[in-house]
């Protein structure tokens, strides 16, 4: 340890062993809980060790507030993730980018394309459209419920990034993609791996006992260097025909000229930048659609109610827009409490910090790992009484109107300070327009078995990353015969 704050401590935590440090004691599933135990011991603020590794876990908006936030000059990084980057071939990948220049270049092209309200504007049509064949697809097989979010996502995602319509050739593109997220996601999400804290292992040959790390990253790997190159391609040869249309890659590509002057890096930046949307945008937007259809079986009172104020303010004859959001704050209220019942990253993305600090009169290393534990915040029973409950009424009091900046789980779901999501508008959008085609389209309950018995399915999320419910069973039918009409006639315009 060097500098001022040598003297101080570092947080309290659980006593680290020698070599391991608190290895031992971190399990594989469930990270964000065993880590929720240890801030009711140690506090909002407290220290582990992986290996040589320093970490420190934050746990409350507070904390979280005054590092990442106030100080985030110092707070930025992030730890390498040995894994994703070298192994599978995520990269260059915006969320994976230590704090730096190329960070920056890339930060700036995701904060032009999904931040401004004038270019969401833009992909407006996109995702309506993209709703409506959500709601054609679970009308022709509502079982398939869970492929259709995630088809959803893909085919917004391959439009918006490469301006790709999804049609069946698309679709191969999507299945390519698919493919190549759920093997990564199975290899082990960051920092779960032992590669991550130890890189020389990334050296030792992959049949070796041990390396099993090693083999599961080959065989993604080739699958994740197709969905760089391949959309990559379609989009510069539509781009040379001057058939392309406007979309993420097309204007990184407009912005330097023609195809000659693109250099190598420069191409390999742009593949990583697109690939990088589907990385972070499908998975946890689909968790936040599955928690919302979910959290509907369990709470048929809570769709009632959406339902009915859906009727009022949209009726039957046409399906709700964007446009119509700011009218229907019960709705909003829900998808306030579906972010807030399952975030969809728990533990976010750890942050790293690049320079020794003080805070609470401890010392924080330069290069530790700074978790943010987003799972213990969304059960903060100061904030969110009873969090266990799933209930949007909590939005509508008048207390948390007056608290509203800490009473919205937005402000904790999408992360923090300069690394913050910068897909939380576009990904929020995305998450609504779904969910208000869903009220106003279906009942969604709870199936029954052979004997007639309703099958209530767990509200407890599978481990991982990112949140998702393992699939489950519920019955979504149309409300109406008028409704169903409508939904088949956009299947008409879909496929005219
Ligand atoms: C409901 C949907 C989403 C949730 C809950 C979510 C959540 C998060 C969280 C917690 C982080 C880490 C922030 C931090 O380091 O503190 C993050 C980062 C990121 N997200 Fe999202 N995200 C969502 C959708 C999206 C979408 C739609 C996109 C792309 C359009 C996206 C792109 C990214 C990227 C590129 C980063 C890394 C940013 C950086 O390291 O500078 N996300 N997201």
């Amino acid at each position: 340890r060097s500098g001022a704050t040598q003297a101080l401590p570092l947080p309290p935590g659980p006593k680290p062993v020698a070599l391991l440090g608190n290895v031992h004691q971190i399990p594989l599933e469930y990270q964000h809980r065993t880590f929720d135990r240890w801030s009711k011991q140690y506090g909002d603020i407290y220290s582990l060790r992986i290996f040589r590794k320093p970490v420190i876990v934050l746990s409350s908006a507070q904390a979280v507030h005054d590092l990442i936030e106030k100080r985030s000059s110092k707070y930025s990084d992030r730890p390498q993730f040995t894994m994703f980057t070298e192994l599978m071939g995520w990269y260059p990948n915006l969320s994976l980018l230590p704090y730096g220049d190329q960070w920056r270049l890339h930060r700036k092209w995701f904060q032009d394309a999904f931040i401004s309200t004038s270019v969401l504007d833009t992909y407006r049509d996109i995702q309506q459209k993209e709703a409506n064949n959500l709601l054609a697809n679970i009308l022709d097989n509502p079982d398939a419920f869970m492929s259709h979010v995630d088809r959803y996502l893909g085919a917004l995602v391959l439009e918006v990034v490469y301006g790709q319509t999804s049609t069946s050739l698309d679709d191969d593109l999507i299945h390519m993609v698919e493919k190549a997220s759920r093997g990564t996601s199975a290899a082990g999400g960051p920092a779960a791996t032992l590669v991550d804290f130890i890189p020389i292992l990334r050296h030792i040959p992959a049949w070796m006992p041990g390396a099993g790390f090693k083999r599961k990253a080959n065989e993604v790997r080739s699958l994740v260097r197709d969905v760089h190159e391949i959309p990559f391609g379609f989009v510069q040869r539509a781009m040379a025909m001057g058939t392309a249309k406007p979309s993420f890659l097309s204007s990184l590509l407009e912005g330097v000229g023609n195809e000659e002057t693109l250099s190598q890096d420069m191409k390999e930046n742009m593949m990583g930048a697109a690939a990088t949307v589907y990385a972070t945008a499908t998975e946890t937007t689909s968790s936040a659609i599955v928690t919302f259809i979910l959290a509907m079986v369990l709470n048929p009172d809570v769709l009632e109610k959406a339902q009915a104020e859906m009727d009022r303010t949209v009726g039957s004859a046409r399906l709700p827009e964007l446009e119509d959001r700011d009218s229907l704050p019960y709705l909003e209220a829900i998808i306030q409490e579906v972010y807030r019942f399952n975030p969809p990253t728990p533990l976010g993305l750890p942050h790293q910090s690049t320079e020794e600090d003080e805070y609470r009169g401890y010392h924080i290393p330069k290069g530790a790992m700074i978790f943010t534990n987003i799972w213990t915040m969304t059960r903060d029973s100061k904030l969110f009484p009873d969090p266990e409950v799933f209930r949007p009424e909590r939005y509508l009091r008048s207390e948390m109107r007056n608290n509203a900046e800490i009473g919205d789980p937005r402000s904790i779901v999408f992360g923090f300070g300069r690394r913050i999501c910068p897909g939380r508008k576009f990904g929020d959008l995305s998450v609504w327009l779904a969910a208000a085609s869903l009220v106003w389209a279906f009942d969604i309950r709870k199936a029954r078995d052979s004997f007639g018995q309703e099958i209530t399915p767990t509200s407890i999320p599978q481990s991982g990353t990112v949140s998702n419910f393992a699939p489950f069973q519920c019955c979504v039918r149309p409300r109406t015969q008028q409704k169903a009409s409508v939904i088949s006639r956009l299947r008409g315009d879909r496929s005219a």
